[in-house]
């Protein structure tokens, strides 16, 4: 048996997401979300779910900080419901949505859990889709608002933040893709929605500088990791092509002020292209404390004139996959870590979402989700490696501290450490709980 020691202070957390995990989708004052138009749409989620209800977490603050304690993370990482704050996006602030939000800051700091604070998580209020949302740039305006208000209420109390959760699921899986919340499928609407909210990221930043806050802010993107099948050209483009557009096209502004070329000409090939304003690349480049990674799967690509977006196609490799169906590439982790470090520099990197989807169920009061073990063990070991290698990592939320509504997949997905009864709420810690309560304590993998 090997330990791998993780370096001192290295910070262990779990994550989840307002819409995902709360429920209480019209208490108190909420305000409607893109998210509850979307699962209230027949057709659009899985059984028909909704988040009417999801973990109901809004009314259990003291039963799921209590399952933190006990799996004894240094941070765990939440996203605020703006429609909370701001029922139509701006104007009336909504007093009692703050105050669930400081009910579940002062439990944290209670519990000594460092709260890690994600501003927008998907669930943009209805009333400014309706003038457009993310596609009109007034919401760029009305998110620094939102954000503003939280940096004055929570100053000192939350000293992480992170400003957008995935620009890609944003932008193309929601509005080119459609597959997510508002569905739109237009690939110029989903290119300017994603330099919007790159400049809501930026303007987030300034504002934070501004108001001379405590603490440190990032964003935090999905990452992918394809690599060509071979050493030929077209293998080489796709697979270049295929990381791109998830990789480069939202980092690349981030770090060094431009799209990359590469995927720009694609685009046009594509019939879109990105509509810049003067002042909008500086802004996006505002330098950042720390950059989130998302980091889940990866593939081998093969080129394939005509398919899907990229003329890119995975090869099917015999690999394992996740009951959502993800390849497990424990690999692309590291090899995406340093190619961050190597293209953008010494940037401090929390991991802000790793996880795996299984269903495995309560028999005799017990999970034994042991692929959940495996994959996390595999990851792990690939993120020890890429801090051995010199990458300036800080820290690592597991994704998900429960299972929650898994967006279009309704509750048939399964990604927590923690399972849910979605009939009773009765929250089961998982035999991956119980791991990783000892990957934590011991600030070690044994492997
Ligand atoms: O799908 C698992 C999690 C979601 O529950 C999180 O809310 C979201 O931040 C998140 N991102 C990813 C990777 C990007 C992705 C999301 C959904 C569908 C396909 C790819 C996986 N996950």
């Amino acid at each position: 048996m090997q330990k791998l020691i993780f370096p001192e202070h290295f910070q262990w957390g779990t994550a989840t997401a307002s819409y995902q995990i709360e429920g209480a989708w019209n208490a108190d004052g909420r305000g409607l979300s893109i998210w509850d138009v979307f699962s209230h749409t027949p057709g659009k989620v899985k059984n028909g779910d909704t988040g009417d209800v999801a973990c109901d977490s809004y009314h259990r603050i003291d039963e799921d900080v209590a399952l933190l304690q006990k799996l004894g993370v240094k941070v765990y990482r939440f996203s605020v419901a703006w429609p909370r704050i701001y029922p139509e996006g701006t104007g009336t602030l909504n007093k009692p949505g703050l105050d669930y939000y400081h009910r579940l800051v002062d439990a944290l700091l209670a519990a000594d859990i460092e709260p890690f604070c994600t501003l927008y998580h998907w669930d943009l209020p209805q009333a400014l889709q309706e003038k457009g949302g993310w596609d009109n740039r007034e919401t760029i305006d009305h998110f620094v608002h939102y954000a503003e208000t939280l940096f004055q209420q929570f100053n000192g109390k939350i000293k992480n933040w992170i400003t957008i959760n995935e620009p890609w699921c944003v932008s193309i899986l929601s509005n080119y893709l459609g597959a997510h919340a508002p569905g739109n499928q237009d690939l110029q609407m989903a290119l300017d929605i994603g330099h919007h909210l790159l400049l809501a990221h930026g303007k987030t930043v300034q504002r934070f500088r501004q108001l001379n806050m405590e603490g440190q802010i990032g964003i935090a993107p999905n990452v992918s990791w394809n690599e060509p099948y071979s050493n030929r050209e077209e293998d080489v483009a796709a697979a270049r092509r295929m990381r791109g557009a998830c990789n480069e096209w939202f980092l690349d502004p981030l770090f060094k002020g431009s799209y990359p070329d590469f995927m720009v000409a694609w685009y046009q090939k594509m019939g879109a292209s990105v509509n810049i304003q003067p002042e909008d690349m500086a802004i996006i480049q505002q330098p950042i404390d720390f950059l989130g990674i998302n980091y889940y799967t990866g593939s081998l690509v093969t080129y394939k004139q005509g398919e899907g977006d990229y003329d890119g196609e995975d090869v099917e490799e015999g690999r394992e996959r996740t009951d959502i169906g993800w390849n497990i590439y424990p690999e692309g982790f590291y090899n995406v870590l340093t190619w961050l470090t190597e293209q953008y520099g010494d940037v401090p990197i929390y991991i802000t979402e790793n996880g795996a989807c299984y269903n495995d169920e309560v028999q005799n009061g017990k999970v034994a989700d042991t692929r959940r073990i495996a994959y996390l063990q595999k990851h792990l070991l690939q993120l020890h490696r890429a801090i051995a290698s010199g990458v300036n990592m800080k820290g690592y939320m597991t994704w998900s501290l429960m299972d929650n509504f898994e967006w279009a997949e309704g509750y048939s997905k399964r990604f927590g450490i923690v399972h849910v009864n979605f009939e009773t709420l009765v929250r089961t810690p998982k035999q991956s709980f119980e791991w990783y309560q000892q990957v934590i304590a011991h600030n070690r993998l044994e492997v």
